[in-house]
Protein backbone atom coordinates (compact mmCIF):
# COMPACT_ATOMS: atom_id res chain seq x y z
CA UNK A 1 0.00 0.00 0.00
CA UNK A 2 1.24 3.19 -0.78
CA UNK A 3 2.04 5.82 1.77
CA UNK A 4 -0.74 7.93 3.47
CA UNK A 5 -0.43 11.60 2.85
CA UNK A 6 -0.64 13.48 6.11
CA UNK A 7 -3.35 16.19 6.01
CA UNK A 8 -3.29 19.18 8.77
CA UNK A 9 -6.56 21.40 8.66
CA UNK A 10 -6.70 25.60 9.55
CA UNK A 11 -9.79 26.88 10.29
CA UNK A 12 -11.08 23.76 11.49
CA UNK A 13 -13.90 24.84 13.50
CA UNK A 14 -15.41 26.73 10.73
CA UNK A 15 -18.03 25.89 8.23
CA UNK A 16 -15.45 24.96 5.41
CA UNK A 17 -12.92 23.59 8.17
CA UNK A 18 -15.83 20.87 9.66
CA UNK A 19 -16.36 19.76 6.37
CA UNK A 20 -12.95 18.98 5.40
CA UNK A 21 -11.95 17.38 8.31
CA UNK A 22 -14.81 15.28 7.72
CA UNK A 23 -13.71 14.41 4.10
CA UNK A 24 -9.77 13.87 4.85
CA UNK A 25 -10.95 11.78 7.97
CA UNK A 26 -13.45 9.63 5.20
CA UNK A 27 -10.30 9.76 2.78
CA UNK A 28 -8.37 6.26 2.66
CA UNK A 29 -5.54 7.63 1.45
CA UNK A 30 -5.40 10.62 3.81
CA UNK A 31 -4.91 10.53 7.93
CA UNK A 32 -5.39 13.70 9.48
CA UNK A 33 -2.72 14.82 11.16
CA UNK A 34 -3.87 17.93 12.69
CA UNK A 35 -7.23 20.52 13.33
CA UNK A 36 -6.25 23.25 14.40
CA UNK A 37 -7.97 26.85 14.96
CA UNK A 38 -7.07 30.52 15.78
CA UNK A 39 -5.30 29.88 18.98
CA UNK A 40 -3.38 26.73 17.98
CA UNK A 41 0.25 27.13 17.00
CA UNK A 42 1.72 26.43 13.58
CA UNK A 43 4.23 24.91 14.79
CA UNK A 44 2.27 21.82 15.32
CA UNK A 45 2.11 21.14 12.00
CA UNK A 46 5.60 20.29 12.00
CA UNK A 47 5.98 18.50 14.62
CA UNK A 48 3.21 16.44 13.38
CA UNK A 49 4.88 15.97 10.31
CA UNK A 50 2.26 17.50 7.84
CA UNK A 51 2.56 16.94 3.92
CA UNK A 52 -0.13 19.39 2.70
CA UNK A 53 -1.90 21.70 4.93
CA UNK A 54 -5.19 23.41 4.30
CA UNK A 55 -6.32 26.95 4.88
CA UNK A 56 -10.00 27.48 5.62
CA UNK A 57 -9.59 30.59 7.62
CA UNK A 58 -10.15 33.90 7.19
CA UNK A 59 -8.58 36.72 5.25
CA UNK A 60 -6.62 38.35 8.14
CA UNK A 61 -4.76 34.89 8.51
CA UNK A 62 -4.08 33.18 5.53
CA UNK A 63 -1.44 34.64 4.55
CA UNK A 64 0.78 34.31 7.65
CA UNK A 65 -0.20 30.73 7.33
CA UNK A 66 0.64 29.78 4.13
CA UNK A 67 4.04 31.50 4.05
CA UNK A 68 4.82 29.33 7.40
CA UNK A 69 3.87 26.52 5.68
CA UNK A 70 6.00 27.21 2.08
CA UNK A 71 8.63 28.26 4.64
CA UNK A 72 8.81 24.72 6.03
CA UNK A 73 8.55 22.78 2.76
CA UNK A 74 4.75 22.05 3.34
CA UNK A 75 2.08 22.15 0.27
CA UNK A 76 -0.58 24.51 1.16
CA UNK A 77 -4.11 24.54 -0.48
CA UNK A 78 -6.09 27.50 0.09
CA UNK A 79 -9.73 28.15 0.01
CA UNK A 80 -9.63 31.27 1.98
CA UNK A 81 -10.19 34.72 0.16
CA UNK A 82 -8.31 37.58 0.21
CA UNK A 83 -5.09 36.92 -2.12
CA UNK A 84 -5.18 39.94 -3.54
CA UNK A 85 -2.22 40.76 -6.43
CA UNK A 86 0.22 42.20 -3.60
CA UNK A 87 -0.01 39.12 -1.37
CA UNK A 88 0.38 36.88 -4.91
CA UNK A 89 3.57 38.75 -5.73
CA UNK A 90 4.93 38.08 -2.13
CA UNK A 91 3.99 34.49 -2.21
CA UNK A 92 5.79 33.99 -5.73
CA UNK A 93 8.74 35.39 -4.55
CA UNK A 94 9.00 33.10 -1.78
CA UNK A 95 8.03 30.02 -3.53
CA UNK A 96 10.90 31.05 -6.01
CA UNK A 97 13.20 30.17 -2.87
CA UNK A 98 10.65 26.72 -1.94
CA UNK A 99 11.53 25.70 -5.75
CA UNK A 100 9.67 22.06 -4.49
CA UNK A 101 7.26 23.55 -2.46
CA UNK A 102 3.41 23.76 -4.21
CA UNK A 103 0.32 26.29 -3.18
CA UNK A 104 -3.00 25.98 -4.39
CA UNK A 105 -5.29 29.36 -4.37
CA UNK A 106 -8.64 28.15 -4.98
CA UNK A 107 -10.87 30.73 -5.27
CA UNK A 108 -13.51 27.99 -5.33
CA UNK A 109 -13.72 24.44 -4.94
CA UNK A 110 -16.80 23.23 -6.48
CA UNK A 111 -15.99 21.61 -9.49
CA UNK A 112 -19.44 22.98 -11.33
CA UNK A 113 -18.92 26.87 -9.87
CA UNK A 114 -15.03 26.10 -11.77
CA UNK A 115 -17.04 25.08 -14.62
CA UNK A 116 -19.48 27.96 -14.65
CA UNK A 117 -16.19 30.29 -14.55
CA UNK A 118 -14.90 28.75 -17.23
CA UNK A 119 -17.62 29.08 -19.08
CA UNK A 120 -18.74 32.48 -18.45
CA UNK A 121 -14.67 33.47 -20.04
CA UNK A 122 -15.61 31.48 -22.98
CA UNK A 123 -18.83 33.64 -23.48
CA UNK A 124 -17.45 36.75 -22.82
CA UNK A 125 -16.65 38.07 -25.88
CA UNK A 126 -19.38 36.85 -28.09
CA UNK A 127 -22.21 39.18 -25.55
CA UNK A 128 -22.50 43.32 -25.61
CA UNK A 129 -23.08 42.93 -21.93
CA UNK A 130 -22.53 40.94 -18.13
CA UNK A 131 -22.99 41.61 -15.11
CA UNK A 132 -22.33 39.19 -12.00
CA UNK A 133 -24.49 38.96 -9.09
CA UNK A 134 -22.72 36.69 -6.33
CA UNK A 135 -25.56 35.43 -3.62
CA UNK A 136 -24.02 33.96 0.00
CA UNK A 137 -24.91 33.64 3.66
CA UNK A 138 -25.24 36.55 5.47
CA UNK A 139 -22.00 35.41 7.83
CA UNK A 140 -19.74 36.10 4.77
CA UNK A 141 -17.48 38.70 5.87
CA UNK A 142 -16.22 39.02 2.44
CA UNK A 143 -17.81 41.24 -0.66
CA UNK A 144 -17.74 40.69 -3.15
CA UNK A 145 -17.27 37.11 -3.37
CA UNK A 146 -13.33 35.72 -4.21
CA UNK A 147 -15.31 33.39 -6.31
CA UNK A 148 -16.74 36.90 -8.34
CA UNK A 149 -13.75 38.33 -8.13
CA UNK A 150 -12.00 36.07 -10.06
CA UNK A 151 -15.17 35.30 -13.16
CA UNK A 152 -14.98 39.31 -12.75
CA UNK A 153 -11.33 39.05 -14.07
CA UNK A 154 -11.21 36.30 -16.23
CA UNK A 155 -14.29 37.36 -18.48
CA UNK A 156 -12.90 41.23 -18.62
CA UNK A 157 -9.42 39.54 -19.80
CA UNK A 158 -11.38 37.39 -22.21
CA UNK A 159 -13.14 40.50 -23.57
CA UNK A 160 -10.23 42.86 -23.72
CA UNK A 161 -8.08 40.25 -25.02
CA UNK A 162 -10.90 39.90 -28.17
CA UNK A 163 -11.46 43.84 -28.16
CA UNK A 164 -14.81 44.14 -27.00
CA UNK A 165 -16.32 47.63 -26.25
CA UNK A 166 -16.84 48.43 -22.64
CA UNK A 167 -20.96 47.56 -22.36
CA UNK A 168 -23.65 50.04 -22.91
CA UNK A 169 -25.04 51.65 -19.66
CA UNK A 170 -26.59 55.23 -20.18
CA UNK A 171 -26.80 55.46 -16.16
CA UNK A 172 -25.92 58.95 -15.34
CA UNK A 173 -26.92 59.80 -11.82
CA UNK A 174 -26.87 56.94 -9.55
CA UNK A 175 -27.28 56.09 -5.53
CA UNK A 176 -23.75 54.72 -4.22
CA UNK A 177 -23.36 51.30 -4.83
CA UNK A 178 -26.76 50.72 -7.23
CA UNK A 179 -24.62 49.49 -10.47
CA UNK A 180 -22.16 47.32 -7.82
CA UNK A 181 -18.73 47.34 -7.16
CA UNK A 182 -16.40 47.43 -10.53
CA UNK A 183 -14.23 44.59 -10.94
CA UNK A 184 -12.02 45.51 -13.73
CA UNK A 185 -14.85 46.75 -15.46
CA UNK A 186 -17.50 44.53 -14.83
CA UNK A 187 -20.49 45.17 -12.36
CA UNK A 188 -20.55 42.53 -9.41
CA UNK A 189 -23.45 42.93 -6.99
CA UNK A 190 -23.36 40.81 -3.81
CA UNK A 191 -26.65 39.76 -2.23
CA UNK A 192 -26.43 38.60 1.51
CA UNK A 193 -29.17 36.47 2.64
CA UNK A 194 -30.06 34.08 5.31
CA UNK A 195 -31.25 30.71 4.27
CA UNK A 196 -28.63 30.89 0.98
CA UNK A 197 -25.35 29.07 0.38
CA UNK A 198 -23.21 30.16 -2.04
CA UNK A 199 -24.96 30.95 -5.63
CA UNK A 200 -23.68 32.89 -8.64
CA UNK A 201 -25.01 33.89 -11.84
CA UNK A 202 -22.69 35.69 -14.71
CA UNK A 203 -25.63 37.89 -17.26
CA UNK A 204 -25.07 38.42 -20.54
CA UNK A 205 -26.64 40.31 -22.89
CA UNK A 206 -26.92 41.33 -26.59
CA UNK A 207 -29.69 42.41 -29.14
CA UNK A 208 -33.09 40.40 -28.38
CA UNK A 209 -31.00 37.59 -26.16
CA UNK A 210 -29.71 36.80 -22.75
CA UNK A 211 -27.57 33.77 -21.76
CA UNK A 212 -27.30 33.01 -17.83
CA UNK A 213 -25.04 30.92 -16.35
CA UNK A 214 -25.82 29.78 -12.45
CA UNK A 215 -24.31 27.61 -10.19
CA UNK A 216 -25.42 26.87 -7.00
CA UNK A 217 -23.78 25.04 -3.82
CA UNK A 218 -26.23 23.72 -1.23
CA UNK A 219 -24.11 23.11 1.22
CA UNK A 220 -20.55 22.71 2.14
CA UNK A 221 -19.70 18.91 1.15
CA UNK A 222 -20.17 20.81 -2.72
CA UNK A 223 -16.60 22.01 -2.05
CA UNK A 224 -14.86 18.18 -0.99
CA UNK A 225 -14.18 16.90 -4.09
CA UNK A 226 -12.09 19.89 -5.34
CA UNK A 227 -10.75 19.94 -1.85
CA UNK A 228 -9.82 16.35 -1.97
CA UNK A 229 -8.50 16.74 -5.76
CA UNK A 230 -6.03 20.00 -4.35
CA UNK A 231 -4.34 17.59 -1.52
CA UNK A 232 -3.94 14.89 -3.53
CA UNK A 233 -2.49 16.84 -6.67
CA UNK A 234 -0.30 20.42 -4.99
CA UNK A 235 2.06 18.01 -3.87
CA UNK A 236 3.15 17.09 -7.81
CA UNK A 237 3.08 20.83 -8.70
CA UNK A 238 5.55 23.04 -7.64
CA UNK A 239 5.09 26.44 -7.51
CA UNK A 240 1.44 28.83 -7.32
CA UNK A 241 -1.58 27.18 -9.17
CA UNK A 242 -4.70 29.75 -9.12
CA UNK A 243 -7.74 27.95 -9.44
CA UNK A 244 -8.63 24.82 -9.48
CA UNK A 245 -9.07 24.68 -12.88
CA UNK A 246 -5.27 24.53 -12.95
CA UNK A 247 -5.68 20.74 -11.72
CA UNK A 248 -8.42 20.29 -14.74
CA UNK A 249 -8.11 19.42 -18.41
CA UNK A 250 -10.91 21.86 -18.99
CA UNK A 251 -9.49 22.29 -22.43
CA UNK A 252 -9.09 18.50 -23.96
N1 LIG B 1 -12.66 28.00 -1.88
C1 LIG B 1 -13.88 27.59 -1.57
O1 LIG B 1 -14.47 26.72 -2.23
C2 LIG B 1 -14.56 28.17 -0.38
C3 LIG B 1 -13.94 29.17 0.30
N2 LIG B 1 -14.53 29.70 1.40
C4 LIG B 1 -13.73 30.70 2.08
O2 LIG B 1 -13.07 30.03 3.16
C5 LIG B 1 -12.92 30.91 4.27
C6 LIG B 1 -13.58 30.28 5.48
O3 LIG B 1 -14.99 30.22 5.26
P1 LIG B 1 -15.96 29.64 6.39
O4 LIG B 1 -15.55 28.27 6.77
O5 LIG B 1 -17.33 29.90 5.89
O6 LIG B 1 -15.64 30.65 7.59
P2 LIG B 1 -15.83 30.41 9.16
O7 LIG B 1 -15.86 31.76 9.78
O8 LIG B 1 -16.96 29.46 9.41
O9 LIG B 1 -14.47 29.65 9.58
C7 LIG B 1 -13.22 30.26 9.68
C8 LIG B 1 -12.52 29.61 10.87
O10 LIG B 1 -11.15 29.97 10.85
C9 LIG B 1 -10.74 30.19 12.17
N3 LIG B 1 -9.49 30.94 12.15
C10 LIG B 1 -9.29 32.26 12.00
N4 LIG B 1 -7.98 32.56 12.01
C11 LIG B 1 -7.33 31.37 12.15
C12 LIG B 1 -5.97 30.99 12.22
N5 LIG B 1 -4.98 31.91 12.16
N6 LIG B 1 -5.65 29.68 12.36
C13 LIG B 1 -6.60 28.75 12.41
N7 LIG B 1 -7.93 29.03 12.37
C14 LIG B 1 -8.28 30.34 12.24
C15 LIG B 1 -11.91 30.90 12.82
O11 LIG B 1 -11.86 30.86 14.23
C16 LIG B 1 -13.07 30.08 12.22
O12 LIG B 1 -13.34 28.93 13.03
C17 LIG B 1 -13.54 32.25 3.81
O13 LIG B 1 -12.52 33.07 3.29
C18 LIG B 1 -14.50 31.83 2.70
O14 LIG B 1 -14.74 32.85 1.79
C19 LIG B 1 -15.72 29.28 1.85
C20 LIG B 1 -16.42 28.31 1.19
C21 LIG B 1 -15.90 27.68 0.00
O1 LIG C 1 -17.65 32.39 2.18
C1 LIG C 1 -18.23 31.53 1.47
O2 LIG C 1 -19.22 30.91 1.86
C2 LIG C 1 -17.68 31.24 0.15
N1 LIG C 1 -16.56 31.79 -0.19
C3 LIG C 1 -15.87 31.62 -1.42
C4 LIG C 1 -15.89 32.93 -2.20
O3 LIG C 1 -15.77 33.99 -1.59
O4 LIG C 1 -16.00 32.87 -3.42
C5 LIG C 1 -16.39 30.45 -2.21
C6 LIG C 1 -17.87 30.26 -2.14
O5 LIG C 1 -18.48 31.28 -2.86
C7 LIG C 1 -18.35 30.24 -0.70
Amino acid sequence: MSEMLKVAVLGAKGRMGTAAVAAIDAAPDMELVAALGRSDSLDILVERGADVVVDLTVPDSTEANVRFAVEHGIHAVVGTTGWDAARLAGLQELLAAHPGTGVLIAPNFALGSVLATHFAAKAAKYFDSVEIIELHHPRKIDAPSGTAFRTAQLVAAARAEAGVPAAPDATETELDGARGASVDGIPVHSVRLAGLVAHQEVLFGSHGEALTIRHDSFNHESFMPGVLLGVRTVGTRPGLTLGLDGYLDLEG
